[in-house]
């Protein structure tokens, strides 16, 4: 983020996207892939119904119209609306849908380059209330994506539909959300794809829900200002403490099965030393002192288990 330019933030569905922490938009449909209308949907305008047997309580994060006509059901249905990558140069339809008035999410056209799609997010948020995310997709340009956050200010999503792998990438690129394509799934249940629109997948969902929590703990800059704010971000940090503790543990057990006398028998203050000093350089507000004591607990907790799996 450039420290002259004012990062917007803009509000899909109740997360502010842009600032805080990284977001997950489990939904986002195409009605350029309109399904086809069952005759017990009753009447439809090609989405499935409001409180369908998915769960749905009747709204997609984002939706993609096909055409003007969509549009009244995109603003009833939708917390935003995408101008979708393949047809950002239909500009009567680009200019409709930014006038509805809901946050708007602008793709990438392939091959377009930033001053193009920069100028596209600046000409919805005039035509439309200003609220405009920029959406990186396809084969996710992530240096570009980077780039687009840092000249525009405004918030930059990637759509890893397909590509959980790169959810994390993402994240540490500085993506203010993660897109997943299809239907949000029910709440607590795997979803069903009643509709033939797909379904968020549910190990994207985790890749996503991971990369925000871990990838978000150790590289994306907060600045908490409420109590639960606060906590969250703690349990964030929480998440990736528990996991770089395990991976830990099981690192310091392997050490014990290579040393020539390991557990506690085979302890090392000076190795202990050192790594704590080490350490006090990345985090000199806690020192060495006040480190010292939660690596002892840390070193003596991956050496009870060491010891406990060595007598199973
Ligand atoms: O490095 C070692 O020798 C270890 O056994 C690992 C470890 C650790 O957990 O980091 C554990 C005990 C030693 O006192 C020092 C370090």
């Amino acid at each position: 983020m450039s420290s002259t330019l004012e990062r917007r933030v803009v509000t899909l569905g109740g997360a502010r996207v842009g600032a805080g922490p990284a977001v997950v938009i489990a939904g986002r449909i195409s009605l350029r892939a309109r399904p086809v209308a069952r005759p017990h949907d009753g009447p439809t305008d090609g989405w499935p119904p409001p409180g369908a047997r998915d769960g749905l309580a009747g709204r997609v994060p984002l939706v993609e119209p096909a055409g003007a006509g969509d549009l009244p059901a995109v603003a009833a249905r939708a917390d935003g609306v995408v101008i979708g990558a393949s047809w950002t140069r239909d500009i009567p339809l680009v200019r409709a849908a930014a006038a509805l008035g809901l946050p708007v999410v602008v793709e990438r056209r392939p091959s377009a380059s930033l001053e193009e799609w920069l100028g596209l997010a600046d000409y919805c948020a005039m035509e439309g209330g200003g609220e405009v995310i920029l959406c990186e997709t396809g084969r996710l340009d992530l240096g570009l994506l980077r780039a687009a956050r840092e000249a525009s200010g405004r918030p930059v999503v990637a759509d890893v539909t397909g590509r959980p792998g790169l959810s994390a990438a993402a994240v540490a690129a500085g993506a203010d959300g993660l897109v997943l394509g299809g239907l949000p799934a029910a709440p607590g249940g795997e979803g069903e794809d009643a509709y033939g629109m797909g379904v968020v997948d549910p190990e994207e969902l985790r890749a996503a829900r991971e990369a925000v929590t871990l990838v978000g703990a150790l590289l994306r800059p907060e600045t908490p200002a409420t109590l639960p704010e606060c906590r969250e971000a703690i349990d964030r940090v929480d998440a990736a403490l528990a996991t770089l503790l395990e991976r830990r543990a099981e690192l310091a057990g392997v050490v014990q099965t290579l040393k020539p006398v390991g557990g506690f028998a085979g302890r090392d203050m000076e190795r202990e030393r050192s790594l704590v000093a080490r350490m006090a350089r990345r985090a000199p507000a806690l020192g060495e002192e006040r480190l010292a004591a939660v690596m002892n607990a840390v070193i003596e907790a991956g050496l009870h288990l060491a010891e406990e799996r060595r007598r199973a």
